[in-house]
């Protein structure tokens, strides 16, 4: 049984999908309220009033993966998930409309001051002189960040007969004159804004981005919108701003703390507020919650998840076309990590033939995989592998090139260890499977599967009737068995396929045999 824990409130209706599976066991509890039964979950799905920390991690030792029924991963401590192996998905386009029409909604009503207003009347006052506001129309809106809901704010603010100036380092020339906005340094957006609205994630970089230096550079009499994250305007750094009346009026959907207690920005009667609704109408919570479902049965049934965070987005199309090679690149890794039972300081992946027009990406994560999991006791996969090479100083590099040594792909993948460098390459055939054609130097067939044996020696008469015997002495069958050498009378290798794993005293017996130079037990 797969079970999932639902720990804050997201839509019964779009969780069907996984309710209709009958290995699929959902939780819909709290994070205390689940306290006792942490450990048991596979799945953790979320909206932003769970935090995921590293903390909560280590509570969930069975956790595969997390999905956020939205957009903002900012409380999901997505490096220890990453570390761990841990996919993170989120739902990026659900919750776009209702982002951008709340954040609309709340322009207006600043400018409005309808929030206000609304208070006095219901309050039995009828005074139309203390609600004087500001017309749209005209003015100059400064969106920074220029994504998803910011291009749709903008398209809103267009129908207004407002003139857009956006400010967002990774948007294109092309995009924004699709859009109909100008893109502008933040200094020109802060300096030229009559309202400014922001639309990036919270991170690092945009944490406090509307401090007090760059709120000194706005225009006198600025309004402020923030329905994006808490903490990218601020807080403290507002209130002067507030109370000298530089800054003319602010909303503010979020928070950085939520619920934001008693703060002092709530006693100013021109800051206007609402908690956290951006995305909280019944149409974006059905799209966030049925499409974070979807890719948790996707993931259950082990096909690709498109929209993770922590993995490279990969399509259905594409995962059709590279899944066999995502197997092949898994089993080069574990095989070669086994034989270079060293420290290693360098692997080298060369893709050869139809393969190298693939996404190689996916393959080499998963080739990288396959090669730490001997050597790491926690769980490695293609979310972990490559923060886990660098952590072991293991750098990893990608090539192509046209040596198909004639077959139609080759993956080839050599390990630079100390003093020792090893070259395993394999290939697809489809409808028969993974081959391994050449390894350390010799041309080779094998099938990289099961308990296998490599047993380099002297290419002497003889050798394969020795290896039988001992083999058959400790009562171990060969399914299969396979010769290569470079040379008549030089380096040879058998390669055997076995039917169990041989343990210390069949290796140490073959290791005895005149001529045999090495003998490794490799797991595929
Ligand atoms: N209030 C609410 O309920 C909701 C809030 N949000 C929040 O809205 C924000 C934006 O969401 P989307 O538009 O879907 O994301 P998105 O990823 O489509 O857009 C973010 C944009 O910010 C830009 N950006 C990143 N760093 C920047 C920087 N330093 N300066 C300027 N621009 C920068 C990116 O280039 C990107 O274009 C997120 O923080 C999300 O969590 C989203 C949905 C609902
Ligand atoms: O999707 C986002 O980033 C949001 O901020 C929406 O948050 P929520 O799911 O309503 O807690």
């Amino acid at each position: 049984m797969f079970r999932v824990l639902v720990s804050d409130a997201i839509s019964e209706e779009g969780l069907a999908p996984l309710r209709a599976s009958a290995h699929i066991d959902i939780v819909q509890k709290n994070v205390s309220e689940a306290e006792e039964q942490l450990h048991t979950f596979d799945a953790l799905l979320v909206r932003s009033a769970t935090k995921v920390t590293e903390e909560l991690l280590e509570k969930m030792p069975n956790l595969q993966i997390i999905g956020r029924a939205g957009v903002g991963v900012d409380n999901i401590d997505v490096d220890a998930a990453t570390k761990r192996g841990i996919v993170v998905i989120n739902a990026p386009n659900g919750n776009t409309i209702s982002a951008a029409e709340h954040t609309f909604a709340m322009m207006a009503a600043l400018v409005r001051r309808i929030p206000q207003a609304h208070i006095s009347v219901k309050s039995r006052e009828w005074n139309r002189s203390a609600f004087v506001g500001n017309e749209l129309f005209g003015k100059k809106l400064g969106i920074i960040g220029f994504g998803r809901i910011g291009s749709e704010v903008a398209k809103r603010a267009r129908a207004f007969g407002m003139s857009v100036h956006v400010y967002d380092p990774f948007l294109t020339k092309d995009r924004a004159e699709k859009l109909g906005v100008s893109i502008h340094s933040l200094d020109e957006v802060l300096a030229s804004a009559d309202i400014i609205t922001v639309h990036t994630p919270l991170t690092k970089e945009t944490r406090g981005l509307l401090g007090t230096d760059n709120l000194a550079k706005t225009k006198k009499g600025v309004y402020l919108v923030n329905c994006a994250r808490g903490g990218i305007i601020d807080e403290q750094a507002l209130i002067p701003f507030l109370e000298n009346g530089h800054v003319a009026g602010v909303a503010l959907d979020v928070f950085e703390q939520e619920p934001p207690g008693d703060h002092p920005l709530l006693s100013f009667d021109n800051v206007i507020v609402t908690p956290h609704l951006g995305a909280s109408t019944v149409e974006a919570q059905l799209n966030v919650a049925t499409q974070v479902a979807e890719e948790l049965l996707h993931f259950f049934e082990g096909r690709p998840v498109t929209s993770s965070i922590n993995l490279p987005a990969l399509s259905k199309d594409v995962y059709e076309k590279i899944q066999a090679f995502y197997h092949l690149g898994r089993k080069l890794g574990l095989i070669a990590s086994q034989f270079m039972n060293i420290p290693v300081q360098e692997l080298s992946v060369t893709y050869a033939g139809t393969v190298a027009d693939l996404e190689t990406t996916y393959i080499t994560r998963s080739l990288l995989a396959g090669f730490l999991r001997p050597r790491v006791a926690s769980t490695v996969n293609e979310v972990n592998a490559a923060m886990i090479a660098k952590e072991r100083g293991i750098t990893y590099g990608e090539k192509f090139s046209d040596e198909t040594h004639g077959y139609a792909n080759c993956i080839s993948l050599t390990v630079h260890g100390e003093n020792r460098t090893f070259t395993i390459k394999g290939t697809h055939v489809p409808n028969y499977g993974d081959r391994i054609v050449h390894f350390d130097g010799v041309a080779i067939d094998f099938a990289p599967e099961g308990h296998l044996l490599y047993i380099q020696h002297q290419d002497r008469p003889g050798m394969i009737g020795k290896v039988g015997n001992v083999l058959g002495a400790h009562d171990v069958n060969i399914a299969t068995m396979q010769v290569g050498r470079q040379e008549a009378g030089g380096k040879a290798m058998m390669i055997l396929s076995l039917d169990k794993p041989v343990d210390e005293a069949v290796l140490h017996a073959l290791a005895q045999i005149d001529d045999i130079e090495t003998v490794k037990r490799l797991e595929a």
